[in-house]
């Protein structure tokens, strides 16, 4: 193995401790399968397919396979059912945050949709305050084991409901207290984003942020739909706008007007590749548009989506890339620096961010080659002498 090799690819446990930034996660897609037995006992939740904590997350990993994103969702049901009160809202919130440092991620941004968890009495904004408090906790217990998280929440409204103006409310009431932004979520396929056309509006009035789940289950036209009409500053997945790309038997590539107009802007794509494969919007890692995306410099990002269903995290989002695409340390750093100039924090804290966590992280990383080397030749040249 050649110097070069060495400082080229990233071992798993350098993808672990590299820092990482998240902007697609769901908060009722991450949970541990403990917490879900737990939180279904203790709150006579009954409908579980598995108490034993191993099959339960076998299960969902299966159930989400489905190659369908309408089948994909019913999956939620339990976890959503066993998130209908303020302490259960607040430990997975906490238990998120903790599951996130110990990945190595130092920004994150988690969303959730609050009227799904009005089941038992909570008001939307008792969930919001339980949902960050638990972030806080979250993000203090990491410190005590010696990571450093900040974690952002985005709250989503559910795109075939009719609560998307008061949901982008409730996210522009508590933006100074933890909510970053806003989002839209569901099955994508008849239901247009442009529906929720008042909730957007309101929100660009109110000088606020938000991205929208477009361009993963259904096209073009949804992706068109979220940017020109709603006026998205992120696309949750994104991925099919490869459908606007071509590229030719002799290797040259050309863009339609949509994907220009996406790449020109740097508009950000919160790509998930994992959660794709089990909705079926790509055959394999391998054949997954993020690395197309990444050759012709969109703003790509790397994400989890929900890692229980997906059975998934940062860094096993990273490792199936490496292997897939050959990626080093320079490309991590590169989908992580995209993703912090993306996020909803204001422009001095990203900025921070990138130039005091993440850059300085990837530049120790990248540095380490050379002393393993430096160590393992004087070892031997002492044992030698
Ligand atoms: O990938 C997704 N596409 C569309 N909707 C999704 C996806 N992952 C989760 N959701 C839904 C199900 C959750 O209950 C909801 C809020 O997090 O968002
Ligand atoms: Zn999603």
């Amino acid at each position: 193995m050649t110097s070069q090799t060495i400082a080229n690819a990233p071992t798993s446990d350098q993808i672990r401790r590299a820092p990482k930034v998240l902007l697609h996660d769901h908060l009722d897609g991450g949970l541990r399968p403990g917490t879900v037995v737990d939180l279904a006992r203790g709150t006579g939740y009954t409908d579980l397919p598995h108490t034993d904590p191993d099959k339960l997350a076998l299960w969902f990993h299966q159930a989400a396979d489905s190659g369908s994103l309408e089948r994909y969702l019913e999956t939620f049901t339990h976890t959503v059912g066993v998130m209908q009160t303020r302490d259960a809202l607040v430990r997975v919130a906490a238990e998120c945050a903790e599951d996130l440092a110990e990945d190595g991620v130092v920004y994150a941004e988690v969303r959730y949709a609050p009227e799904q968890h009005l089941e038992d009495g909570l008001t939307l904004e008792e969930v919001v305050e339980a949902v960050n408090e638990g972030f806080r906790l979250g993000e203090w217990r990491a410190r005590e084991n010696g990571h450093r998280i900040r974690v952002g929440a985005l709250l989503t409204a559910m795109r075939h409901a009719a609560r998307a103006l008061e949901i982008a409310e409730l996210a522009n009431a508590y933006r100074d207290q933890g909510v970053v932004g806003f989002d839209i979520a569901g099955a994508e396929a008849g239901h247009p984003p442009t529906r929720h056309l008042d909730a957007f509006e309101y929100l660009k009035r109110e000088n606020n942020h938000f991205t929208i789940h477009a361009g993963e289950a259904f096209g073009l036209p949804s992706i068109w739909q979220a940017l020109q009409w709603c006026g998205a500053d992120r696309l949750g997945h994104g991925v099919r706008i490869i459908d606007d790309i071509q590229v030719r038997d002799d290797g040259t590539v050309e863009l339609g007007r949509l994907a220009a107009y996406v790449r020109d802007k740097r508009i950000p794509l919160e790509l998930c590749p994992s959660s794709n494969l089990q909705t079926g919007a790509a055959s394999s890692y391998a054949d997954h548009p993020i690395g197309l995306l990444r050759r012709l410099h969109f703003r790509a990002t790397v994400n989890t989506d929900n890692r229980l269903m997906s059975h998934t995290s940062m860094s096993r989002e990273f490792e199936h890339l490496v292997e897939a695409f050959g990626y080093t340390l320079d490309d991590m750093q590169w989908f992580t620096v995209n993703a912090m100039k993306s996020a909803f924090i204001p422009f001095d804290e990203r900025l921070a961010m990138i130039n005091d966590v993440i850059k300085p992280g990837y530049a120790e990383l990248k540095s380490e080659w050379l002393f393993r080397q430096t160590a393992s030749t004087s070892a031997s040249s002492l044992t030698e002498g």
